[in-house]
C-alpha cells in the first residue's frame, strides 16, 4: 500500500510479517507493496516505512537515551571517544566535528555488537542494551528490504545479501545530535550528498530538517512518529545501472532546535567488485554508467573526505568518480 504522506511515498510492510496467510490476497499485498518501494527508489530513492517490525517504544526509548548521552557534558561525552588506528573503516564511538567545518553535529557510531568494537557510553546506562537491541532490529528490517528490492528488480531471493551478508560489511549504526542553528555558524546540520554504502534507515526525533533532492527541488522528509525512512545508497545505485537512485540529501538545523537521528547504514563487503549488473545493462541493451570497482577502494575514497576535507565541496569524492 502507497500513499503521498508528507512527501515521500509510505509503503506498509504489514503483508510481510503475516507468514500465517498465504492467500491471494497475502501475495497480492506484498505484490503491492514490492512495487511501491521499487517505483519509491526510481524516483525519489526514499521511502517511508510503516509496521516494519521495529517496536515503535524501541525506536523512541533509543532516541530518548541518545538525545541523553549528548546533553552529558563534553568531558563525559570524551570517555567513549573514538581511537584513530582502530581496526574499521571509520573508529567506533564519539566524535565531535572539527569547529572549522561547516556541519554542526556530533555523533557516536557503532558497528555490530558481535564484532567488539564499540566503546559505549556507560551513561546512560540503558544506551548499550537499547541500541544494541536496535542493530538486531534494523539487520532484520535491512534483509527484508534487500529481499524486496531483488523481488521487486527481477533478482533472485538473496542476492543483495550475498554483498552483505559477512563480517567485512561494516554496517553501523551513527547516533547523531546536530546542534541549533545560530547567526555565526548558519545552519547547515549535515551538507548535501548521496549515501555511499548500499541502503540507510533512519530513525528521527520531532524536530524535522531532513531533505531530499527530487527534480530540482528539496522534499522535507518530515517526521512521522514510528515511522523509519529508508534510502538507496551509491553501491546499490551502481549495481542496477541507476536504475534505482541514491538521492542527494542535506540536514538543514533550526535556530533553538537540537536534533537527534539514529541512521543504520547497511554496507556492502569490502572486497566485493561493483559494477552494473548485466540484467540492467547486457540484458536490456543498455550501457553501464559506471565503470568496475572494489567496495574498499571507494570507501577509502570517501574517507579521504571525511579525514581530509577537501577545500571545496566540488573535490568531495562521490559516485561520479566512476561514472562512464
Ligand atoms: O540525520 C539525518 O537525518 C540524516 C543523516 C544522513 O544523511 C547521513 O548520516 O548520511
Ligand atoms: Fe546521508
Amino acid at each position: 500500500m502507497a500513499a503521498a504522506a508528507k512527501g515521500l511515498p509510505m509503503v506498509d510492510l504489514a503483508p510481510f510479517f503475516t507468514s500465517d496467510r498465504e492467500d491471494d490476497g497475502a501475495r497480492a499485498a506484498r505484490a503491492s507493496a514490492i512495487e511501491a518501494v521499487v517505483e519509491a527508489c526510481r524516483t525519489y530513492g526514499f521511502f517511508r516505512v510503516v509496521n516494519h517490525g521495529m517496536p515503535r517504544e524501541l525506536m523512541s526509548r533509543s532516541l530518548e537515551l541518545s538525545s541523553a548521552f549528548f546533553a552529558l557534558p563534553d568531558e563525559e561525552k570524551a570517555k567513549a571517544a573514538a581511537e584513530t588506528g582502530s581496526a574499521t573503516p571509520i573508529p567506533a564511538g564519539y566524535f565531535r566535528l572539527p569547529s572549522h567545518s561547516p556541519e554542526n553535529a556530533e555523533y557516536l557510531l557503532m558497528y555490530q555488537p558481535h564484532l567488539g568494537h564499540n566503546l559505549y557510553p556507560a551513561d546512560p546506562h540503558e544506551f548499550r542494551e537499547a541500541l544494541d537491541e536496535c542493530h538486531e532490529k534494523l539487520a532484520k528490517l535491512g534483509i527484508l528490504v534487500q529481499e524486496i528490492l531483488a523481488e521487486g528488480m527481477g533478482l533472485r531471493p538473496g542476492f543483495f545479501q550475498e554483498y552483505t551478508d559477512s563480517d567485512s560489511s561494516f554496517h553501523f549504526i551513527a547516533a547523531l545530535h546536530y546542534f541549533p542553528a545560530t547567526e555565526e555558524d548558519g545552519s547547515v546540520g549535515l551538507s548535501k550528498h548521496e549515501d555511499g554504502r548500499a541502503l540507510t534507515f533512519l530513525l528521527q526525533d520531532n524536530v524535522g530538517g531532513l531533505e531530499v533532492l527530487k527534480d530540482g527541488e528539496w522534499v522535507p522528509a518530515e517526521p512521522i512518529d514510528g515511522t523509519i525512512i529508508v534510502n538507496i545508497g551509491d553501491l546499490i545505485q551502481v549495481l542496477t545501472n541507476k536504475k534505482l537512485k541514491s538521492a542527494t540529501h542535506r540536514v538543514v538545523r533550526k535556530p533553538g532546535m537540537h536534533r537527534h537521528s539514529l541512521v543504520y547504514f547497511l554496507s556492502i563487503d569490502a572486497d566485493k567488485w561493483i559494477e552494473p549488473l548485466p540484467e540492467f545493462t547486457d540484458k536490456v541493451g543498455e550501457p553501464p554508467r559506471y565503470r568496475g570497482f572494489r567496495h574498499r577502494e571507494y570507501a577509502e575514497l570517501r574517507n579521504r573526505n571525511k579525514f581530509q576535507p577537501p577545500a571545496t565541496p566540488e573535490e568531495f569524492y562521490n559516485i561520479n568518480y566512476y561514472a562512464i
